[in-house]
């Protein structure tokens, strides 16, 4: 798996969702993204000007990099590997509802999925690991990183 070759990681919000305010937005982003610091060397800043490694933005169907998203449901969102340009970006489905509660679908906990691949992880066949396919909600305010992703990260950034 391709990864980043520094430690110091940016990331900027393109745009936003009408789901939900900008400040729960920066919020569950900002909390997804220090959750995969706390086992590994990778220190995340926000920028506010300039190319950010890592890039997120909220779009819908086709939106210009031949993986369309496909309305409600379904993907989610997906996110690139480690690279330049479009790698490390993270795009959100806009037809999706997202929320900062149990109904689908929780913002952190999708973005936190995805920022472990712009880290450079694949999906991980543990149930219970964050990098499984498929979403199930856990509550944001007690989530804690799976030993599973945890192993993960730390061998690509340990
Ligand atoms: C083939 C991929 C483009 C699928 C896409 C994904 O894995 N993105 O990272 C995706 O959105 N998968 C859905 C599958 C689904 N609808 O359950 C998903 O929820 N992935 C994000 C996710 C969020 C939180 C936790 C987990 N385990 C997975
Ligand atoms: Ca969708
Ligand atoms: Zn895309
Ligand atoms: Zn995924």
């Amino acid at each position: 798996n391709p990864k980043w070759k520094r430690n110091e990681i940016t990331y900027s919000i393109i745009d936003y969702t009408q789901d939900m305010s900008q400040a729960d937005v920066d919020s569950a982003l900002e909390k997804a993204i220090q959750i995969w610091s706390g086992p590994s060397l990778l220190k995340f800043t926000r920028i506010y000007e300039g190319e950010a490694d890592i890039k997120i933005s909220f779009v819908r169907g086709d939106h210009g990099d031949n993986s369309p998203f496909d309305g409600p449901n379904g993907i989610l969102a997906h996110a690139f590997q480690p690279g330049q340009g479009i790698g490390g970006d993270v795009h959100f489905d806009e037809d999706e509802t997202w929320t900062k509660d149990s109904r689908d679908y929780n913002l952190f906990l999708v973005a936190a999925h995805e920022f472990g691949h712009s880290l450079g992880l694949s999906h991980s066949t543990d149930p219970g690991a964050l990098m499984f396919p498929t979403y199930s909600f856990s509550e944001p305010s007690t989530y804690v990183l799976p030993q599973d992703d945890i192993d993960g990260i730390q061998f690509l950034y340990g």
